[in-house]
């Protein structure tokens, strides 16, 4: 059975207009879907109707199910989003973290009872990956406001995989702001935490502006243009 299965995915703004249409994808393990096309024709938007953060008509299936029949919260933690830029939230991202690893939902996906659940596990995880990519444990005391984009980025990166229940990643331009040798620690960490027997991570769906990366990193293509999206049999030139 397919992970993610989506079927006539559309999406329109409040105001009426259509973002996109008639988009299809089927997300099988091992699958990282790199995603591309000009900047504003909706991959942003495409990939916050998957973690069922955005309205959008259409079907979107995870093992057959809908995101409703899990409960939203745990759909979200077994298909997360990490945006591009983490909206400014209040606090640090220890705070963040806290608040993540608390969360019921979090532990009722992982199977955990209320009180079973040691969220220094968590927490020592995150700090460990983010340390791996330069970034010392005291960022995670300061204000996000005070972090720059790419610090921001790899510590919400840390956490997305980190926190060990996303079945399926949703990455928005995950490494943009980020120095080439930075990128590449990065990108191979992700891709093998998917490797890993001992993650729960079996997929990826990738936004990115980079056709090196879309290269280094894709096992599949899916292309936005006006207004629908179509699959390419191969990476882009
Ligand atoms: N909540 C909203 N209300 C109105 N328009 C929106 C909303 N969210 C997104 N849009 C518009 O929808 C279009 C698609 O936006 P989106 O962020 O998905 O594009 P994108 O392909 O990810 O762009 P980029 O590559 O620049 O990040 C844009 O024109 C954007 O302005």
């Amino acid at each position: 059975m397919a992970l993610l299965s989506v079927r006539d995915l559309s999406c329109t703004t409040e105001e009426g207009t259509q973002i996109f249409s008639e988009v299809e994808l089927t997300l099988n393990e091992g699958d990282v879907v790199v995603v591309q096309g000009k900047s504003g024709c909706g991959k942003t938007t495409f990939l916050k109707c998957l973690a069922h953060l955005n309205l959008y008509d259409g079907h979107i299936l995870f093992y057959g199910k809908t995101p409703k029949s899990y409960g939203v919260p745990i759909y979200r933690t077994k298909v997360a989003y990490v945006p591009q830029r983490p909206p400014l939230l209040p606090g640090t991202p220890r705070d963040f973290l806290a608040t993540a690893t608390s969360f019921k939902a979090r532990k009722r996906a992982k199977g955990h009872s209320k009180d079973t659940v040691p969220p220094h596990d968590d927490f020592e995880h995150c700090l460990k990956i983010a340390r791996s990519w330069g970034i010392d444990s005291q960022l995670w005391d300061r204000d996000w406001s005070n972090l720059s984009g790419g610090e921001t980025q790899r510590i919400a990166l840390a956490i997305g995989i980190g926190l060990d229940t996303a079945e399926v990643l949703l990455l928005d331009e995950p490494t943009s702001a980020l120095d080439q040798d930075s990128c590449l620690q990065v990108e191979r960490q992700i891709l093998d935490t998917l490797n890993s027997s001992e993650s729960p991570l079996k997929a990826i769906v990738w936004i990115t502006h980079s056709p090196e990366q879309a290269n280094r990193v894709g096992t599949r293509f899916l292309q936005f243009s006006s207004g629908s999206s179509y699959e390419e049999p191969s990476p882009p030139v």
